[in-house]
This record gives C-alpha cells, structure tokens and sequence, in this order.
C-alpha cells in the first residue's frame, strides 16, 4: 500500500522578512506567511490526499502554518502531534543577526559554510544572549542544544521518525509534517538518501507542500512540490 507524506515549511515569519538567524526564538508569521499556509491548505485539498495525522514542532510558526493549512482543508479535526524535535535547527551566536549584515562582517563564504555546510555549527550561543531557549518551560528536560549545525539538527530529528513518524506511516497512516527549513531538510536527506555535499543545495520553500509517495520500506517512489511555480530542485531524481 503506497504511503503519502506532505512535508510543510512554514510561511514567512516575521524574522524571515526582516532576514534575521531566527533557529529556536519563537516568532510568528507575517500575514504573508499566514497566506502562504492558507494556500498551502487549498493546494493539499485540490490534490484530494486523505491525511490521517499530523507532526509539527513547538514552534508558533509551525504550528499556525499547519492549523491554517487544515482550516483550509476543512480538517481540523486531524490529530495534531507536536515535538521539540521538529523544532528549526539551532543557530548559535547568530540567532537574531541579520543575514546580510552577518555576511558584510564575515564574508559570504563564511556565513554559507554556517547556512549549508553539514556540520560546521555556528559558534554556540552565550549565556547572556538576549534570546535564550533554557528557562522556556516548553522544554523543560529538554537537553536545550546551544547551536546546531544540520548534521546535529539530523541527530536529533532522526529519533524522532524512528520512533514516532516511521512507525504512523508503516500504519499506513498518510501524514503532514509542519515545520523549519532546515528541520525538513534533515528528513529529506535521511529518506532521500542525500549526501553530506548534495544536501548543501537542498532548499525548502516556504509554504509549498511537497509530497512525498513512500513505498513498504518507506523508501521514496515520488515526490513533487504542489506548487509549480516555487518548485525547488528535488534529490534522487524526482
Ligand atoms: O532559522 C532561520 O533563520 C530560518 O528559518 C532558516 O534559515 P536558513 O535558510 O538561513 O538556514
């Protein structure tokens, strides 16, 4: 039986648009971001697949981006799981920068190792900065990280479809998983097989679901964004 999974970055938040390292700090979406997640509903009910659960992380713009998204689909009602680690990838020191300015400061070549290389992580967050994650009670006994790079995103992601997503789908279970840029990324590499170096061009656009038909073993026979016009390249092939 062939297994649907509808991967969702969320629509632009509020630190996309002001082009700030945004990682744990808990922004919301601009109303661009809220139309993004509203057409992303349309685009998942023309296409007619019937979801039967849901995955996000615990993050505002996750969250709204998939609650608006199945306002649209007139199915609120799907079951909504949230985890932590679903959460975007952590971006140490550089949580709350500017990405242009953090680029004049250190060089393009510098700032893309950070944004894309595999496991360079950004120098971690101080203990004095002003966007700290550890006292939000959201993650209390959660081992807060202070900066991730992806393979550490990975680390921690790949439990958490080993143990709670894998498992739903091998049910037969179609599913939507709302959450970050860099979190989907994580996962398009662990299903699609992506190396350390073909992951560093892997893009995610915001608000354009991408599905995804998964065979027995849960290895992926399709795959292709819902809207066209944003597409992004798509590994293995597809
Ligand atoms: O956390 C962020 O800043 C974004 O959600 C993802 O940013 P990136 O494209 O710079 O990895």
């Amino acid at each position: 039986m062939p297994r649907t999974l509808a991967f969702l970055r969320h629509g632009q938040s509020q630190w996309n648009l002001e082009n700030r390292f945004t990682g744990w700090v808990d922004v919301d979406l601009t109303e661009k971001g809220e139309a993004e997640a509203r057409k992303a509903g349309q685009l998942l009910k023309q296409e007619g697949t019937e979801f039967d659960g849901t995955f996000t992380s615990v993050q505002t713009r996750a969250i709204r981006t998939l609650n608006l998204a199945l306002e649209e689909m007139g199915e609120c009602w799907l079951p909504v799981i949230k985890n932590w680690r679903l959460n975007e990838r952590h971006y140490g020191a550089l949580t709350g920068l500017n990405k242009q300015e953090t680029r004049e400061k250190h060089g393009d070549e510098q700032v893309h190792i950070w944004r894309r290389s595999y496991d360079v992580p950004p120098p971690p967050l101080e203990d004095s900065s002003a966007f700290p994650s550890l006292n939000d009670r959201r993650y209390r006994g959660v081992d807060v990280p202070k900066t991730e790079s992806l393979k550490l995103c990975l680390d921690r992601v790949e439990p958490y479809w080993n143990e709670a997503i894998a498992p739903a789908v091998r049910d037969g279970q179609n599913c939507i998983i709302a959450a970050h840029g860099n979190s989907l990324r994580a996962l398009v590499k662990l299903l699609f097989e992506v190396s350390d170096q073909d992951i560093t061009s892997v893009e995610i656009p915001t608000g354009n679901p991408l599905l995804i038909q998964l065979d027995e073993n849960l290895k992926p026979t399709a795959a292709r964004y819902l809207d066209q016009d944003r597409a992004q390249p798509l590994p293995g092939g597809f």
